[in-house]
C-alpha cells in the first residue's frame, strides 16, 4: 500500500504506527520552530502555512505543480518558500537566481535532496543522479563524462544515423506505431552505445530489464520522502509489518534494480571472452577493471545513461510529433527551409546542421514549449546560505517550466513560435535553451548525445514526412487533447496523427539507404 497523504498514513491499518507518527510530528514540528532562531534571517515569502504540522502539504497540488509554483511566484515573487512537515523547499522561478545558486555557488549547491524511496529501491546506490555530492558522485559522474563530453559525443553519429533510418523506415511502413517507433529508436541508440546491444522492437531483453526497474520508480513518493524525512526511524521499520506496504514495494524494485546492473553487463563479460563483444562503452570500460567495486560502478554509470537518456528523448521526440501536428504553419516553413537548402536528393546529415537555421529553431522551440524535465532535478545545499536577505535551507528546485515560460523573455509563452530563436536577418539568436538541461555541476552530461539525437530525428523526419491531424470516417479532423503526463519526465498523452510520405522521392531515399545499410 502506498499512501498519498498524511491522513491516509495515520488512518492505515497499523495504528501503533499511526499515533508514534502523529506524536513524533508535534514532536518535530516543536523542534523545527525551537531550531529556527539558528537561522535568524527570515525563509523567502510563500504561502502562508495551512496546518500547524503539514505546513503547505495540503497547498501543493496533485499534478503539474510547475503550474502552482508559477501562480505563486506572481504573487511572491522569483524564490519562493514552503514547507511539508520539517521538509522546506526553495523554488527558484528564475533563470537569473539559477545561475546565481546552483552555477556561482556550485561549490555548495551541488548536493541532492535524499531520496529515501530511491534509496530502498538501490538507486541511490548506483545512479550518479540521484547521489549525494561527494567522492562517489565524482567518480561516476568522471566515467560517465569520458564517454559522453561534447569531443567524444559526436563518434557517435553513425550510430544515431542508422538507429534514426530505422524510425524512418517504420515510419514508411506502419506510420501508426509512430510512438513506439520513436520509443525504440530512443533506446535503441543508448543500448548500442553502452552495451554494443541491437534492440528488436518488441520483447528486447534489456530493455525490459531496464524498464521493468524503471517502472517501480514512477510512483508518486513525495509524500513517502517527507515522512521519512521527518522521521528518519520507519527506515528501520520490517518491511513486513502492516502499513509498510512501499518498504515491501520498495524491496522488490530492489531486486529489479539489481537485474538491471547484472543482467546485461554479464552478457557483455561473456561475449568479450569469447570474442564477440561489440565496441561499446561497456566493453571499453571492462577492459581495464580490476575490482568488484569497479565492476560495480561500471554497472551503474551504464544503467544511468539509460534511465536518464531514453525517455528524456522520447519525451522531446515525441513534443515534436505533437508540436508539428498541432502547427501546420511551422512544420510548412521548416521543409521550406530544407528543400531549398538540403534538398531531398540525400538524406540530411549532421553536416547540415548550421545550414538550417529555422529547423535548428524548431528544436531549440521544442525544448522550450514543453519542457522534458519541468522541475529538472532538485539540487541540495551542504551548507547554510543567505541569498538576497534570506535564508536558504537545504532542497532547491528549478522550475524550468517557469524559466522557459517567462512572458518577459518568451513573449505569449504558450504559442508554439521557433522565430523567437532567430534574429531579423534569419541567423540564430544565442538562446540555446541551455537551462532545460540544469545547472551548475549537476548539469545534464547527456545534453550533447541527446541534441545531436533529437536534431536528426526531427530534420530527417520533416525533409521526408508529412505530419496531420488524424481525420474519422466522416473526414472530420480528430482533436488533439494538448495533454502532457505528471511525472519527473513529461510526455505528450498518447495522440493519433497521420504520417506520410512527402513524396515517392522521399520512400525511394529511405529505401535505399535502408537497403545500403542492411547490406
Ligand atoms: C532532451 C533530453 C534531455 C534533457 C532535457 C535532460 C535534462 C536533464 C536535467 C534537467 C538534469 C538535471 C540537471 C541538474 O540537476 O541541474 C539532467 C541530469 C542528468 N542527465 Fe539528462 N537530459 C536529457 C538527456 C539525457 C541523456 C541522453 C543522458 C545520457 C546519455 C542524460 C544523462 C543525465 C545524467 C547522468 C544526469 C545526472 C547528472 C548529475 O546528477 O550529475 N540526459 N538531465
Amino acid at each position: 500500500m502506498i499512501f498519498s497523504d498524511f491522513s491516509d498514513f495515520v488512518h492505515s491499518p497499523f495504528p501503533v504506527i499511526g499515533s508514534v507518527v502523529l506524536a513524533a510530528s508535534i514532536f518535530v514540528y516543536v523542534l523545527c520552530y525551537l531550531r529556527s532562531p539558528l537561522h535568524k534571517l527570515p525563509y523567502p515569502p510563500g504561502p502562508p502555512e495551512k496546518g500547524l504540522i503539514s505546513g503547505n502539504q495540503s497547498d501543493l497540488p496533485p499534478s503539474q505543480p510547475y503550474l502552482t509554483y508559477l501562480e505563486w511566484g506572481k504573487k511572491y515573487g522569483d524564490v519562493i518558500h514552503y514547507r511539508t512537515y520539517s521538509k522546506h523547499t526553495i523554488v527558484l522561478n528564475a533563470y537569473d537566481d539559477n545561475v546565481e545558486l546552483l552555477d556561482k555557488r556550485s561549490l555548495i549547491y551541488s548536493d541532492r535532496p535524499y531520496l529515501a524511496m530511491m534509496d530502498l529501491m538501490g538507486w541511490l546506490d548506483f545512479n550518479h543522479a540521484f547521489m549525494h555530492y561527494g567522492t562517489k558522485w565524482r567518480s561516476h559522474r568522471r566515467i560517465f563524462q569520458q564517454f559522453f563530453r561534447l569531443e567524444v559525443a559526436s563518434k557517435y553519429q553513425p550510430t544515431q544515423a542508422k538507429k534514426n533510418l530505422d524510425l524512418l523506415y517504420g515510419l514508411l511502413t506502419t506510420p501508426e506505431d509512430f510512438i513506439k517507433h520513436y520509443r525504440t529508436l530512443a533506446a535503441a541508440i543508448i543500448m548500442s552505445i553502452t552495451y554494443g546491444h541491437d534492440v528488436t522492437p518488441k520483447n528486447d531483453h534489456f530493455v525490459d530489464l531496464a524498464e521493468n526497474a524503471m517502472s517501480h520508480m514512477s510512483g508518486g513518493f513525495a509524500f513517502i520522502d517527507s515522512l521519512f524525512h521527518s522521521f528518519p526511524i520507519i527506515c528501520h521499520l520490517p518491511a513486513f509489518l502492516p502499513g509498510l506496504g512501499f518498504k515491501r514495494f520498495a524491496l522488490e524494485g530492489k531486486r529489479s534494480v539489481l537485474d538491471m546492473l547484472n543482467i546485461p553487463l554479464g552478457i557483455v563479460q561473456s561475449k568479450m571472452k569469447d570474442g564477440t563483444a561489440a565496441d561499446c562503452v561497456a566493453a571499453d570500460l571492462l577492459e581495464s577493471c580490476q575490482s568488484d567495486e569497479q565492476r560495480d560502478a561500471i554497472a551503474g554509470v551504464i544503467a544511468t545513461a539509460y534511465a536518464a537518456g531514453s525517455d528524456t528523448t522520447v519525451s522531446s521526440i515525441g513534443t515534436f510529433f505533437h508540436a508539428m501536428t498541432l502547427f501546420p504553419d511551422i512544420q510548412q516553413r521548416a521543409k521550406q527551409e530544407i528543400d531549398a537548402v538540403v534538398g531531398c536528393e540525400q538524406l540530411i546529415t549532421y553536416k547540415d546542421r548550421l545550414l538550417l537555421p529555422y529547423v535548428e529553431a524548431v528544436f531549440r522551440e521544442i525544448l522550450r514549449w514543453r519542457p522534458v524535465v519541468p522541475l529538472s532535478i532538485s539540487h541540495a545545499s551542504t551548507s547554510d546560505d543567505v541569498y538576497n536577505g534570506y535564508y536558504i535551507p537545504k532542497e532547491i528546485v528549478t522550475n524550468v517550466w517557469a524559466i522557459a515560460h517567462n512572458p518577459e523573455k518568451y513573449p505569449e509563452p504558450e504559442t508554439f513560435d521557433p522565430s523567437r530563436f532567430l534574429d531579423e536577418n534569419g541567423h540564430l539568436n544565442d538562446d540555446n535553451v541551455g537551462y532545460v538541461f540544469g545547472f551548475g555541476r549537476r548539469i545534464c552530461p547527456g545534453r550533447h548525445l541527446a541534441s545531436d539525437s533529437v536534431w536528426l530525428t526531427i530534420a530527417t523526419v520533416l525533409q521526408n514526412f508529412d505530419i496531420q491531424k488524424k481525420r474519422d470516417s466522416n473526414g472530420k479532423e480528430i482533436p488533439i487533447s494538448g495533454e502532457y503526463s505528471d511525472g519527473l519526465i513529461a510526455h505528450p498523452v498518447p495522440f493519433e496523427c497521420t504520417i506520410t510520405p512527402r513524396s515517392t522521392a522521399s520512400r525511394d531515399l529511405i529505401l535505399e539507404a535502408v537497403g545500403k545499410f542492411s547490406t
